[in-house]
């Protein structure tokens, strides 16, 4: 039977890299997971094993590491697009670079909990906290992922693991009853997700790193694009999970010019009021009520959320990864 080779792509995959900045006493930490995908020209090397045009995966990750070094890692986006960049344009054979990127936030430690906490009096923020220490920060993952073929750019940045809850102002009823409906419906119930969120921004005039000309702040657009969601998904008064994603989407798009489109996955982690009554106690969310919450199986709901006459680019499995 002949056969022909398919889509290919090769590189490192998740490279960890930890970028110390000084300035003075004084650090900052970057903290990423770096994925580098290329493709091109890579037939030869399918078909008769000629390495010819093959840049060595163990290139791309000392390329990695060595443009943290020397270019430093302003952002996930901006390294993401430095080093698409120099793959594409200094190989002749790669066409094509995608560059994943996930970042871990860290904090610095706060010595001032404990001073507060032991009565001892307050430092007062002084200098704002120990200058080299720092602890992870409990949140979301956030993620990049930036793609260039010599020609467009797609710069998609992102987040997982965001986990939300909503202690009432959610309700699910009216839904369609059929032989094998038992859930009854409730108007008080906790509505509680993990957002995991792909949105893309407008490259349309530009080369990526700077749209309009300017440099794009990044880290601004993504603190932008993130308070944006949690915003609404506190002040929407839910009549279901699909509701609240929608308004998340569309407050994103309002306030954040440049981001066309936006996908989320978000399972909905059920919290079932326990039946006390074997006990003789009412459990009623008015009252304050005990939950069971279940980690599976959960509803699984997902949509993209664009702006007027833009188009859907981002794949519908981009957020399940
Ligand atoms: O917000 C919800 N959307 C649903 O589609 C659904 N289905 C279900 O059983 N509970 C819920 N909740």
């Amino acid at each position: 039977m002949p056969t022909i080779l398919g889509q290919n792509q090769y590189g490192k995959a998740e490279n960890r890299v930890v970028k110390i900045t000084r300035d003075g006493a004084v650090h900052h930490i970057r903290d990423l997971n770096v994925s580098v995908a290329l493709s091109g020209d890579m037939d030869d090397v399918h078909y008769s094993g000629s390495n010819a045009h093959v840049l060595p995966t163990d290139t791309t990750k000392n390329t990695v590491y060595a443009f943290a070094k020397q270019h430093g890692i302003a952002s996930p986006e901006q390294f993401g697009t430095a080093l698409a960049r120099h793959f594409v344009t200094s190989q002749e054979a790669i066409r094509r670079a995608r560059i994943r990127v996930e970042e871990y936030a860290w904090e610095r430690v706060d010595t001032t909990a404990s001073e507060a906490a032991s009565g001892a009096g307050s430092a007062s923020g002084g200098d704002g906290g120990p200058r080299h220490s720092f602890v992870r920060k409990g949140q979301e993952t956030r993620t990049a992922q930036i793609t260039y073929d010599g020609d467009r750019w797609e710069i998609l940045s992102g987040l997982t693991g965001l986990t939300v809850l909503n202690s009432t102002d959610s309700e699910f009823s009216g839904y369609v009853k059929d032989a094998y409906t038992t859930l009854p419906e409730d108007h008080d119930r906790i509505l509680a997700t993990d957002v995991t969120a792909v949105w893309r921004h407008d490259t349309a005039d530009g080369d990526g790193t700077a749209p309009d000309g300017g440099v794009r702040d990044w880290d601004e657009s993504y603190a932008r694009a993130k308070a944006h969601m949690l915003r609404a998904f506190a002040e929407t008064y839910s009549l279901s999970l699909q509701q609240t994603l929608y308004q998340m989407g569309a407050r994103v798009i309002d306030h954040c010019a440049g981001i066309d489109e936006i996908r989320f996955s978000m399972p909905n982690k059920h919290h079932f009021r326990v039946d006390l009554a074997p006990f003789g106690l009412t459990n009623d969310a008015a009252d304050g009520a005990v939950y069971y919450a279940a980690d599976r199986p959960y509803g699984l709901i997902e949509a993209t959320v664009l702006r007027d006459g833009a188009e859907p680019r981002i794949p519908v499995d981009m957020t399940n990864l």
